[in-house]
């Protein structure tokens, strides 16, 4: 293990660990999850490694179950202090980054993993695009070629939201996304029932508060920012793109129905330009400044395997 701040204190304010330091804090249990289980927790049926699951998600799950029963017991002390009985409230958990970074992914075997740990057995995951403008707005305020970047977003509705979840209501629900039609299902909810913890996926969950209002990322408890370089970023956005427009575009429904034609180079340049023009943009300007922000950075390298940890120490 080695802390980055040795030799010029103060700089950073992460302690940096190698991944097979941090492999080897993973507690003495069986791997809470059968290989075939792997399979449906995989973004587009990529190869999510056992071996990942067990040096890195597998440490950070019993990580974040040790905070989650940390705050659970905050909670209850302060309760008993105020001479209230106040049930407790949900974890919260931000996961931001890139587009194609492999947020959902991550956000969704952490959901399984974490809810195998004692204590923390009901997670709930929210992916903020439901929180997107529709399409008819994003057109009104100009904003369909900003999608994804902060203002596509109803920012008050989506804190609203994890607020309500925060304090116990019993049913909070929130709108749904359709990456198929490329808009908000109309009438479509996602209904969250008091959870023991609430994850919360999004390009932009860790953006900072404006003036003096509250932001999301002030109500998270433990965030993870997964960090790459931006070639290889681009590299996963290109490969998805094709595996999609091979698959789901090929759906008469899907928006970008009229890219399942193209040959593979063209199919190619288009994601390459929505990247360029969009995705990129957006990655340089809101989502990558928000990285230090995170309680958690997990570094990946070309292959998608995490190869540096860094946990926010102070
Ligand atoms: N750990 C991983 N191992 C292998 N492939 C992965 C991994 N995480 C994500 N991928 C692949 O990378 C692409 C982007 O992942 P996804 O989770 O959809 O990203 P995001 O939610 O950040 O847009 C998908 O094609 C997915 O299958
Ligand atoms: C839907 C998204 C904005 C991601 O939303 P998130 O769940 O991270 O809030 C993104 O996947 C997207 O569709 N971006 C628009 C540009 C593109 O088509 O890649």
């Amino acid at each position: 293990m080695s802390d980055p701040t040795n030799g010029s204190p103060g700089s950073t304010p992460f302690v940096e660990i190698e991944r097979a330091a941090w492999a080897d804090l993973a507690p003495a249990t069986q791997l809470p999850l059968a290989p075939d289980e792997l399979t449906g927790l995989r973004g587009l049926g990529d190869m999510l490694e056992i071996d990942e699951v067990s040096d890195v998600y597998l440490p950070l799950s019993r990580l974040i179950n040790l905070y989650a029963v940390g705050a659970q017991q905050l909670h209850a002390a302060t309760s008993a202090f105020l001479g209230e009985r106040s049930p407790t409230t949900p974890f919260v958990i931000g996961v931001a980054g890139s587009v194609a970074v492999g947020k959902s992914t991550i956000a969704r075997l952490l959901r399984v993993l974490l809810a195998r740990w004692e204590s923390t057995p009901r997670v709930a995951l929210l992916t903020t695009d439901g929180f997107l403008l529709p399409n008819a707005e994003l057109e009104r305020r100009g904003l369909m070629q900003r999608k994804g970047f902060p203002e596509s977003y109803d920012r008050r509705s989506l804190l609203r939201f994890v607020t309500q979840v925060k304090s116990g209501v019993a049913e909070v629900r929130a709108p749904v996304y359709s990456h198929l039609s490329y808009d908000i299902i109309p009438g479509a909810e996602a209904v969250v029932r008091r959870p023991d913890i609430l994850i919360v996926e999004g390009l932009n969950v860790l953006q900072p508060p404006m003036g003096n209002k509250l932001a999301v990322s002030d109500l998270f408890d433990f965030s993870i920012y997964v960090d790459a370089r931006t070639a290889d970023i681009a590299r996963w956005y290109e490969e998805r793109f094709l595996k999609l427009q091979r698959g789901a575009f090929t759906n008469p429904e899907s928006y970008f129905h009229r890219y399942a034609s193209l040959d593979e180079a063209a199919a190619r340049a288009t994601a390459a330009d929505i990247w360029q023009r969009i995705n990129l943009p957006n990655l340089t300007e809101n989502v990558r400044p928000t990285r230090s922000r995170a309680t958690l950075v997990l570094r990946k390298d070309p292959q998608h395997r995490v190869q540096k940890i860094l946990l926010r120490k102070i």
